[in-house]
């Protein structure tokens, strides 16, 4: 292990025994090298920023735009003769003017864009260039708990190695500060891929697949495996092309021969059924049993969101992780007959339990899917197919809140629908002969499986009264509320990194709006009910963010995400729960919730 500068916090070297607290109290400097045995995050008190892709002397800063392109190029021609639109000559107008050290105060930061398991994504302008980055904030106190630093530091290995392909979100820099480490990422202003993937055409899902194909190609080149790739880390860019994000599980250096799981290298080893805590259903066969990694399993992960591309949701989905990791093993799904054949057959021919009788790249290229399809550049030059008209399904009113034209573009900021119980005047505060006649189950129905359904009513039944089901269901993440001074760095910083929480959202035809959870014995119990009845009532999507909503009551405010689905899913099926719970109140309920329930 490389210890060059001190006691660096986070080094290329994915061992990182030798952290420890101490190491928080230090004003850490960030070095990029592209030697695997040089820290990447050393502390020197020198200098606050380097930007990534330096040659090997650590202590040389070098703009992107002299930055020399190492690896294979993307479209696999002579890099002299290719004009990669995110190779360094192509970003010459980003270069610095002055200095190349770059730090917290370069920058002003705007919305959370998105948060993962370590991280809270951000958006910020360089305050000289003007440029907007997305910066990934990295809370160090929280990574060394967690135990995370080596996935840290993987991916940032692997950012480093392919920044260069206009389909794998680039990295421009990296620092830190006491608290804080900093990746600085060209932004995806568009959003996840899982955003849109309900919407997408033959020709849209044909040139997805084509383009992150062409990605996984070129990460596989680098003898990288990412091992992690679903819709929500795929991004779209202000062109709508694909940004491929999030290596932190990727595997490096891989060799031609499959890598046992549990190998030295920690992260060779996924402990999958362990480790995932949110969907699981991207996972191959191979990486579940802990057998061995390998680049199948990436495309695997190609099938999983190909079939989706069609079916708008993934071939193995069940109520819960162990239901989707049997599903998987036993090879369970099936594919809708208005799948288009040739998709149908490919998709087939990749979902193979054994790694090696699954498709190669090579080999679905020339699958009669892709007819007509030109791999390499032409494919990052095109302007996309559009997507199509919004599959959205109305509900009785007119609510703005409502309306998928406000919730599919991240981009469109001045909004601020929301469903409001004083002045929605569509949604009358009694059960309306409109609404009666439809069943919230119905409704729950058309966004999310009978089936899963089922489950839900199964497992949560001792907590449900009688004739009550479980309407919609899902985890959810309870983010701190933002308060108004978000202009001030540190009051920002110390707010998006206030403890956010997952938790387990049953909403029921009795239009109860539960926060359930289950302790070690199994024991299930209701932890908190959001009194979607009150006088007040609010439920408002968060501009900016399809993913986030809030419901306001006058005495208290949720601020919730679902990474996984569309707020105003939730929206909908909230807006209903209040409706129906109000009924109840005034003892207006009509017998259908009733009759719809188990
Ligand atoms: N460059 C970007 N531009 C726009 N949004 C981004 C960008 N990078 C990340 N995001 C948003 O932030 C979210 C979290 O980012 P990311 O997945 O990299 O974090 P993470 O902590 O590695 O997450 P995970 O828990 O999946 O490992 C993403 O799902 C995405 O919505």
């Amino acid at each position: 292990m490389s210890k060059t500068h001190g006691s660096g916090i986070f080094s290329n070297d994915v061992s990182l025994d030798y952290v420890h607290k101490n190491d928080l109290k230090k004003e850490d400097t960030v070095t990029a090298t592209e030697s695997p045995k040089s820290p990447v995050l050393a502390n020197d008190s020198s200098a606050h920023t380097v930007e990534v892709n330096s040659p090997s002397t650590p202590q040389v800063m070098i703009s992107p735009a002299e930055t020399t392109v190492k690896g294979p190029d993307f479209v696999r021609t002579p890099p002299s003769t290719h004009a990669n639109p995110e190779t360094p000559t192509a970003a010459a107008p980003d270069r610095p003017q002055q200095s190349l050290k770059k730090g917290v105060k370069d920058f002003k930061f705007g919305e959370i864009l998105g948060e993962g398991s370590y991280s809270t994504v951000v958006t910020a302008t360089d305050i000289v260039t003007h440029r907007e980055y997305a910066i990934k904030i990295v809370d160090k106190r929280h990574v060394i708990k967690e135990n995370k630093v080596k996935y840290v530091n993987i991916e940032k290995d692997a950012l480093h190695r392919l920044s260069h392909h206009p389909g794998i979100i680039r990295l421009y820099f990296t620092f830190q500060d006491e608290y804080r480490l900093y990746f600085v990422l060209s932004l995806a202003s568009n959003g996840e891929l899982s955003d849109y993937i309900r919407k997408f055409t033959e020709p849209c899902a044909q040139f997805y697949a084509a383009q992150l194909l062409d990605v996984i190609d070129y990460i596989h080149e680098n003898n990288i495996i990412h091992r992690d790739l679903k819709p929500e880390n795929i991004l779209l860019d202000e062109n709508m092309r694909i940004k491929v994000i999030d290596f932190g599980s990727a595997k490096l250096n891989v060799v031609d021969t499959p890598i046992k799981a549990d190998s030295e290298d920690g992260a060779s080893k996924p402990d999958a059924r362990k480790s995932f805590v949110g969907t699981a259903e991207y996972v191959s066969p191979e990486v579940l049993l802990d057998k061995y990694v390998c680049r199948a399993s990436d495309i695997w992960a190609f099938g999983c969101i190909l079939y989706q591309m069609f079916v708008g949701r993934p071939p193995f989905r069940a109520a819960n992780e162990y239901q989707v990791f049997q599903n998987i093993l036993h090879l369970r799904y099936e594919i809708p007959d208005d799948v288009p054949p040739s998709a149908a057959e490919l998709i087939r021919e990749i979902l193979l339990l054994d790694p090696k009788e699954r498709l190669t790249i090579n080999e679905i290229r020339e699958h009669p899917f892709f007819e007509g399809v030109t791999f390499g550049k032409p494919l990052w030059e095109v302007t996309p197919p559009r997507l199509k008209p919004s599959l959205y399904i109305n509900l009785p009113n007119d609510n703005p809140a409502l309306d998928p034209s406000t919730m599919l573009k991240p981009s469109d900021t001045p909004v601020e629908p929301s469903f409001n119980r004083e002045n929605a005047s569509p949604l009358s505060l009694t059960l309306s002969s409109n609404f009666a006649s439809m069943s919230s189950l119905q409704l729950a129905e058309k966004s999310q499986n009978a089936a899963e359904l089922a489950e839900f009513n199964n497992e949560w039944s001792v907590i449900l009264q009688p004739g009550e089901a479980v309407c919609r269901a899902g985890i959810v993440n309870v983010l701190p509320l933002a308060g108004s001074s978000e202009t001030e760095v540190h009051r920002f910083f110390s707010k998006i990194f206030r403890k956010r929480r997952r938790r387990l959202l049953l909403i029921t035809t009795l239009g109860r709006c539960l926060f359930v959870s289950k302790n070690s014995d199994g024991e299930k119990s209701i932890k908190e009910e959001i009194p979607i009845q009150s006088v007040g009532l609010r439920i408002k999507p968060v501009p900016n963010s399809p993913n986030r909503w809030t419901v306001e009551t006058p005495t208290k405010t949720w601020s919730l995400a679902d990474p996984h689905c569309l707020a105003s899913d939730w929206i909908e099926c909230l807006t209903n729960a209040s409706m129906i719970s109000t009924a109840h109140a005034n003892g207006s309920v009509s017998s259908f919730s009733r009759s719809v329930a188990r």
